[in-house]
């Protein structure tokens, strides 16, 4: 009996391939290590090459079948190659990304298959798991439409499904009629109608001293690759000079770098690579070099290209943007390693007008409709979207918390509580969703609107005997509070209303009850972290306090974390409360060091602070500050000339009365910056656009106002 598995699944293999499309296979067995080892001869034998992914453990026993063989990790630098088939051979956690991400790679016809223990035994969300991924997934194979499901040791076929119509192949750049004055040749280079189009709109649009570009599409568009094109015109034009080119990692700029090339090559244009670490860090000819540099490190040209602009973040993409007169951006609307379009939205609002957004949907390595890509992007939910809301106001509002093991086996409901929590997240990934449906010291609760989810938090219970990995808050807090891993808590992982429901309460409702049952837990706190400081105000309108602010910027996006804490019992008091003041104070002591990278609105926005964090001020004023103090009031000397005064004056404010509480923003923004963070007025003035002059006035008042406060305390 076992040996008619093989057999079947080459049967089936060759009605797949003459689909054109891709499919999924799932072999379990004992050993996954032998079944894998199957499959890559199997595979071998149809399609002559397959890359493998295994565990160390596992590769020694696959050595001889596979035509390449790496670990799971190796699956980011996978990322720009193309296969036929790939096997993961996966004995235990099953990572949503990795499956996905090498689905990637897959060409069209081909398969991507997982070797994995028997189907009871089968727990794909790890040791941990509360299985509901599990059933999730057991269910999603069901509804897979290009799929040979099978146990190898039982000789079990669990399903076989191919789609019934053959696949179309994307329609190529042939005869496409340009209207900007592009090259044929390079119009040619083209890997779909669709890059033709767009490289042509491009071209008209930067011709028509158009600023911004920005170039949106699912993965494997051939996004970075139009980006390459673009760049070889602008080249061959000689339009351009030095271009920097940034994206997240130099991984993720080759595909680009390689179609530039290429490009320049059927242009005839003379030009070199320059390789750094295994990596092509540049091509660069005569009169052009485009150079790649991390987005920590990226200095804004005069034509600016940004690939997975999502991934920069939209602080960054701001600094570049004020800076750099054009830029070309492309980013990933949906994809392995995340995004969103809110996002998309947020960056398109970045860009700087004359702008055009073209958005690409030919996939370029198979063809469009394929069912492999369909049930990734289904199962993993990576279109997530809020449903439609209901009518309002509903009859009843209920806030409960769903059950994850029934949540697994009704997918509506999940996806619209999936599609409301996506919007906390700039980036969401396929793991996302295994971690909120399966982690065991995660807990989801929601608000619903005559039953249909409106507002919904994934929160995560962590203490100091939380395993390493999984708790975030207990040591931010240990920073500061000795008795901190003593204490329990819940962090916040995410929450989120619906887009049309906003500010309304529903929020602060959904997180009073989560409170509750943190207390009826007997839990001491509840926590957040998080990178926007603007979402601030509505935890300490629910009555959070700001406990630590990383003073190092995410690489990635530039934002610094901020954690926030609530104290629910008398030892989360003890511990939030030291936490808070301390933060505080180091917050003043440290904004000229540690806090400098804050903006000045982000720092603003931490040291706002509450009454119940007062404390202590520093030393007064000596009689020679007091002295120069009365010059510059009699108008005889600058503010500048007593600074040191001012920022005395100002810490003491601040400590004594537990955070800044001066009324008007902008006054705020500019004593944070000028004063606490030591920034010079010329960058506040520029950073806020506020006018030098008017902002020295602002300081001389806050100035005035301060040293009458002082005068009478
Ligand atoms: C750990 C994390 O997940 S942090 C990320 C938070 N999530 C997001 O940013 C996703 C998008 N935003 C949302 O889903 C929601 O707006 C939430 C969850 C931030 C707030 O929920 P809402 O129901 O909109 O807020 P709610 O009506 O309860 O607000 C209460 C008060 O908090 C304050 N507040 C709420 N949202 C904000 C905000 N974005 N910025 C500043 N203050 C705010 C306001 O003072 C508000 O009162 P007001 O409307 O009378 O001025
Ligand atoms: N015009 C082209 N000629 C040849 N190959 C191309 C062309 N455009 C794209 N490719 C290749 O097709 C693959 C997918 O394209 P690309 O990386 O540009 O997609 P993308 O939309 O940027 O998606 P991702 O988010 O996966 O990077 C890459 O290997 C890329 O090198």
């Amino acid at each position: 009996m076992a040996a008619s598995i093989p057999a079947m699944l080459r049967n089936w293999l060759d009605e797949l391939r003459a689909t054109g499309y891709r499919g999924l296979v799932v072999l379990h067995s004992v050993s996954p290590v032998y079944a894998g080892g199957l499959l890559a001869r199997i595979f071998s034998d149809v399609y002559g090459d397959v890359l493998c992914l295994a565990p160390r453990e596992a590769r020694e026993g696959l050595r001889s079948e596979c035509s390449r063989l790496e670990s799971p990790g190796a699956i980011d630098r996978l990322l720009g190659t193309e296969n036929s088939s790939v096997v993961l051979v996966v004995p235990q956690l099953l990572r949503p990304n990795l499956l996905a991400a090498a689905a990637e790679t897959v060409r069209g016809g081909g398969v991507v298959a997982l070797a994995v223990p028997p189907l009871g035994e089968w727990q794909p969300g790890g040791r941990d798991s509360i299985g509901a991924y599990r059933r999730y997934l057991v269910n999603r194979l069901g509804a897979a439409r290009a799929l040979f499901w099978a146990d190898y040791d039982a000789g079990i076929l669990y399903r076989q499904a191919l789609p019934r119509e053959r696949a179309s192949p994307p329609p190529g750049p042939e005869g496409y009629r340009p209207r900007s004055p592009v090259h044929r040749r390079l119009l040619e280079a083209a890997a779909t109608l669709d890059q033709a189009r767009a490289l042509d709109e491009i071209v008209l649009h930067l011709r028509r001293r158009g600023r911004s570009v920005f170039v949106t599409g699912d993965r494997g568009r051939g996004k970075s690759g139009l980006l390459g094109l673009v760049a070889a015109y602008l080249a061959a034009s000689h339009m351009v000079g030095f271009v920097p080119v940034t994206a997240p990692s130099p991984g993720s700029v080759q595909g680009f770098f390689r179609v530039l090339d290429m490009a320049l090559e059927r242009l005839g244009v003379r030009h070199w690579a320059i390789e750094r670490g295994g990596f092509v860090a540049g091509v660069a000819g005569p009169w052009f070099h485009f150079r790649y540099h991390t987005p920590d490190r990226v200095e804004p040209g005069a034509f600016t290209i940004i690939d997975e602009a999502a991934a920069v973040g939209p602080m960054r993409l701001r600094r570049l943007a004020s800076r750099s007169p054009r830029l070309l951006a492309a980013t990933t609307i949906h994809g392995y390693e995340g995004s969103g379009r809110v996002l998309a939205k947020m960056i398109e609002a970045i860009l700087p007008e004359p702008r055009l957004v073209v958005g690409l949907e030919h996939p370029v390595r198979y063809p469009p409709g394929d069912p492999l890509e369909e049930w990734l992007y289904e199962t993993f939910m990576l279109r997530a979207e809020a449903p439609r809301p209901p009518s309002w106001p509903p009859e009843s509002l209920d806030a409960v918390e769903l059950d994850r093991l029934r949540l697994a086996d009704d997918y509506a409901t999940l996806a619209q509580v999936y599609g409301i929590l996506v919007q906390a997240h700039y980036r969401n990934e396929p793991d996302d969703l295994a971690l909120i449906l399966d982690a065991p010291h995660h807990r989801l609760y929601a608000l619903l609107a005559d039953g249909t989810p409106v507002a919904v938090v994934d929160a995560s219970l962590e203490s100091g005997d939380t395993a390493y990995e999984a708790r975030i808050m207990p040591d931010l807090l240990a920073q500061a509070s000795p008795r901190a891993m003593e204490a329990r808590g819940m962090r916040v992982v995410r929450i989120a209303v619906h887009p049309e429901l906003q500010r309304r309460g529903l929020g602060s409702k959904l997180l009073s009850y989560v409170e509750e049952q943190a207390r009826s837990m007997g839990l001491d706190w509840l926590g957040a972290v998080f990178g926007q400081p603007d979402v601030l105000g509505f935890w300490r309108r629910n009555g959070f306090h700001v406990v630590y602010v990383s003073p190092l910027p995410s690489k990635a996006t530039g934002e610094h974390n901020i954690a926030v804490a609530k104290p629910l019992t008398s030892l989360g008091y003890e511990v939030v409360y030291t936490a808070a003041r301390d933060m505080l104070r180091k917050l003043l002591l440290a904004g000229h060091s540690l806090y400098r990278g804050l903006t000045a609105e982000a720092y603003a926005a931490v040291l706002e602070g509450s009454p119940e964090l007062a404390q202590q001020p520093l030393a007064v004023l000596t009689e020679e500050q007091k002295h120069r103090l009365r010059l510059v009031l009699e108008g005889r000397l600058d503010v500048e000339a007593v600074l040191d005064v001012l920022w005395l004056l100002l810490v003491n404010h601040i400590l004594s009365s537990g955070g800044l509480r001066i009324l008007e923003e902008k006054d705020r923004w500019i004593a944070a910056a000028r004063v606490l963070q030591g920034k010079t007025m010329s960058d506040i003035a520029a950073g806020l656009r506020v006018p030098i002059q008017e902002a020295r006035e602002r300081l001389r008042h806050l100035l005035e106002r301060l040293s009458k406060d002082h005068a009478a305390g």
